[in-house]
């Protein structure tokens, strides 16, 4: 579920060379002098921006805390910054998520909740599947009350081309157990969400 089957993978000098084509598709001669190193930039690029596909997103979470003093509210981690991918147009989706679960005797430890969002982030996506990964993962590996996550992001495939529309943003959400269940708990998730932000405490 986690993770797509590995396709063979290409070599570095193919992926140089699919670079090169792209460049002539452009109108660019590759063999200008500012062009020359930019294949093997953007390989190095592509790694970085896909290097989600090596993290397997479950094993993120193994570690949790349960000490915890009987604590059984929600826990909320606000404007995670999110960079992605459409998969459609192979452009940039940037935007934030927002994780929250109510947790079942066990906690785990905040960072893993933003590197969930990242390993799915670093492949190509759509932003409906993104979210529901995300929210997926954490429900089933650390099986709480309830998990929901909403991400709110721009994407360049609809900005800077085809319909041309900045400014516009989508959102999505994916809402489990007791956030879906229970109009209440949904409200109180909505309502911490509206809260002003905090930027004092996250220097
Ligand atoms: N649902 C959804 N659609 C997306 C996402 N990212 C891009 N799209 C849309 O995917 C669609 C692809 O439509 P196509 O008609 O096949 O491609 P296109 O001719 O390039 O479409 P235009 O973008 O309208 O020029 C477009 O409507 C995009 O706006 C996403 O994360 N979720
Ligand atoms: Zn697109």
């Amino acid at each position: 579920m986690t993770n797509p089957p590995t396709p063979v993978r290409p070599s570095r000098e193919e992926a140089e060379e699919a670079v090169r084509v792209l460049l002539r598709w452009a109108g660019e001669d590759p063999a200008r002098e500012g062009l020359l190193d930019t294949p093997s930039r953007v390989a190095r690029s592509y790694e970085e921006f896909f290097e989600g596909y090596a993290v397997n997103p479950e094993e993120l979470l193994q570690r949790t805390f349960s000490e915890v003093d009987d604590y059984d509210e929600i826990v909320l981690l606000r404007d995670i910054r999110l960079e992605s991918h459409c998969e459609h147009h192979m452009v940039p989706i940037i935007g934030r998520a927002h994780v929250a679960y109510l947790p079942r005797k066990r906690v785990v430890g905040i960072s893993k909740l933003a590197r969930v969002v990242e390993a799915y982030s670093r492949r190509f996506q759509i932003q409906e599947r993104l979210t529901s990964q995300i929210a997926n993962t954490i429900d089933s590996v650390l099986e709480p009350y309830g998990t929901a996550v909403i991400i709110e992001a721009g994407h360049q495939c609809m900005t800077t081309r085809g319909v041309h529309r900045p400014g516009v943003s989508m959102v999505t959400s994916r809402m489990l157990g007791v956030f879906r269940d229970n109009s209440d708990t949904r409200r109180e998730l909505l309502s911490m969400l509206n809260r002003p932000g905090m930027s004092e405490f996250s220097a």
